[in-house]
C-alpha cells in the first residue's frame, strides 16, 4: 500500500510509512508540531488515553496501526494460531484506552475477525491483519471526502448563496485519517466557493477548536471566526445568517441518538429554539445498531485537572524558542468538578446524519430515525 504521506496538501495527523507509525501529538498544537513514533500496543493505548491522538476515527485508526507497527518487527510467532491469539489479546487492551468512540470497537472487532479469517484459510495472519489496518487509513480518507461532498449538497440544495455555518470541537484532518467529517463539508463548501464563514467554538476543556480547528482553518486561510462555548445562543439569536450547526459524532446509535464532544446537546437545543438545522457528519463505522437509543451509550469521564487546571505557553516560555506547555492551577486547590468528555443529542434534535452512504433523514413525523433500515 503506498504511504500516506504522500497525501497532497493535507494536515498528516497520521504517518504510516514503511510500516512504521507516528501521529502527530495534539497536546503540544498549536504552538508546537511534534510528532511522536508509535512502536507498539502500549504506545498505541497511552496516545490515545492521554489525548496526544483524539476523535473517533483516528482512535480507531492510531490503535489498529499500533499493533501493525508492533507485529511489523515482532520476531516469527511458533505457529498461526499463537499470532492470531497474540493479536486477540493486543487488540482488547486497545479497547481498554477509552470507551465511548464506537470506532475503535469497531475495528477491534473487524481486525479480529481477520486475523481469524487468515487462520482458518491458513495464510499469514500477521501479513493478513498489517494489510487490513493499513486498508482502514485509506478508506477513513475517502470517507471523508464523501461526507464532505453529500453534506454540502444537502446545505447548498436548500440554501441558494454562500454560507455561514458554526461547529464545535475538532472533526477535521486532526480528527480522522484526513479531510475531516463536519470540517470536512466545511472544507467542501469552501472548495465550491460557497462558504463565507465557519464560525467555530473553543470546546473547553481540551480546547479542540480554539487549539486545533484553528490550526487547521488558518492553515487553510478558510474563513472562520471564534467564539466561547457560552457564545453560541447569542450568536444564533443575533446573526440569522448563521443558517446549520455541523458537528462530528462519536457513537450514533440505531435510532439516531448522538454521542458527541460535551457542549453538543446544548447546541442543538439552542438550534432548535433558533431554527436552524443541525447536522451530524460521521462516517458509518461511528454508528452502533447494537444498541437501540443514547442511554446504552457510555460517557467517558475525565481527570478533574482538565478543567482546573489550564495548559498553555507563557510568553516567556516562547523567548528561548523551545516551547514549554505550562500546566496552571486556575481554580482553588482540591477543586471538584464534573468533567464528562461528551454528551448525547436526542435524535428528535437532529436534522439529518450524513455519512458517506448518503445523508439520512427521519420519517415525516417521526422523532427518530431508522438507521438499520438506511444503512441496509
Ligand atoms: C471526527 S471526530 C469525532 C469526535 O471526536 C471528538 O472527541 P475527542 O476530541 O475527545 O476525541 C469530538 O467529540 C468529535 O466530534
Amino acid at each position: 500500500m503506498a504511504d500516506t504521506s504522500s497525501s497532497a496538501g493535507r494536515l498528516q495527523a497520521i504517518r504510516w510509512e514503511s510500516r512504521q507509525l507516528v501521529i502527530l501529538n495534539q497536546l503540544l498544537l498549536p504552538h508546537s508540531s511534534e510528532y511522536v513514533k508509535i512502536a507498539d500496543c502500549h504506545a498505541g493505548h497511552h496516545a490515545i488515553a492521554s489525548m496526544q491522538t483524539r476523535g473517533a476515527p483516528a482512535i480507531a485508526i492510531v490503535a489498529a496501526l499500533s499493533l501493525a507497527a508492533e507485529l511489523n518487527t515482532h520476531p516469527e510467532f511458533d505457529s498461526s494460531e499463537a499470532a492470531c491469539n497474540f493479536i486477540h489479546e493486543r487488540l482488547d487492551f486497545l479497547a481498554t484506552s477509552r470507551p465511548t468512540a464506537v470506532n475503535l470497537f469497531a475495528a477491534v472487532r473487524e481486525l479480529k475477525q481477520v486475523a481469524d479469517q487468515a487462520l482458518h484459510e491458513n495464510t499469514d495472519v500477521r501479513e493478513a491483519y498489517i494489510q487490513a489496518a493499513e486498508q482502514m487509513l485509506a478508506a477513513d480518507i475517502a470517507d471523508n471526502q464523501a461526507i464532505g461532498r453529500f453534506g454540502a449538497d444537502f446545505l447548498t440544495n436548500e440554501h441558494k448563496g454562500q454560507l455561514k455555518v458554526l461547529t464545535h470541537c475538532n472533526t477535521g484532518a486532526l480528527a480522522t485519517a484526513g479531510y475531516g467529517t463536519a470540517l470536512g463539508i466545511v472544507r467542501r463548501l469552501w472548495e465550491q466557493g460557497k462558504l463565507e464563514q465557519v464560525v467555530f467554538t473553543e470546546t473547553r476543556p481540551y480546547n479542540q477548536g480554539a487549539r486545533l480547528t484553528s490550526y487547521e482553518l488558518l492553515a487553510e486561510q478558510i474563513p472562520s471566526r471564534l467564539i466561547c462555548d457560552s457564545a453560541v445562543s447569542a450568536l444564533l439569536k443575533s446573526d440569522p445568517q448563521v443558517s446549520a450547526i455541523i458537528v462530528g459524532a462519536d457513537r450514533v446509535a440505531a435510532n439516531g441518538d448522538t454521542a458527541n464532544k460535551i457542549g453538543t446537546y446544548q447546541l442543538a437545543i439552542s438550534a432548535r429554539f433558533h431554527n436552524r438545522k443541525f447536522i451530524v457528519a460521521a462516517p458509518s463505522t461511528s454508528i452502533d445498531l447494537n444498541i437501540g437509543s443514547g442511554r446504552e451509550i457510555v460517557i467517558e469521564e475525565r481527570d478533574d485537572k482538565e478543567i482546573t487546571r489550564i495548559t498553555g505557553v507563557t510568553c516567556d516560555s516562547l523567548q528561548g524558542g523551545k516551547v514549554e506547555m505550562e500546566s496552571v492551577q486556575i481554580a482553588p486547590l482540591e477543586t471538584r468538578a464534573w468533567n464528562p468528555s461528551f454528551d448525547v443529542t436526542p435524535a428528535d434534535l437532529i436534522s439529518a446524519i450524513v455519512t458517506e452512504r448518503g445523508v439520512f433523514v427521519k420519517q415525516p413525523g417521526a422523532d427518530v430515525f431508522d438507521l438499520a433500515s438506511d444503512l441496509m
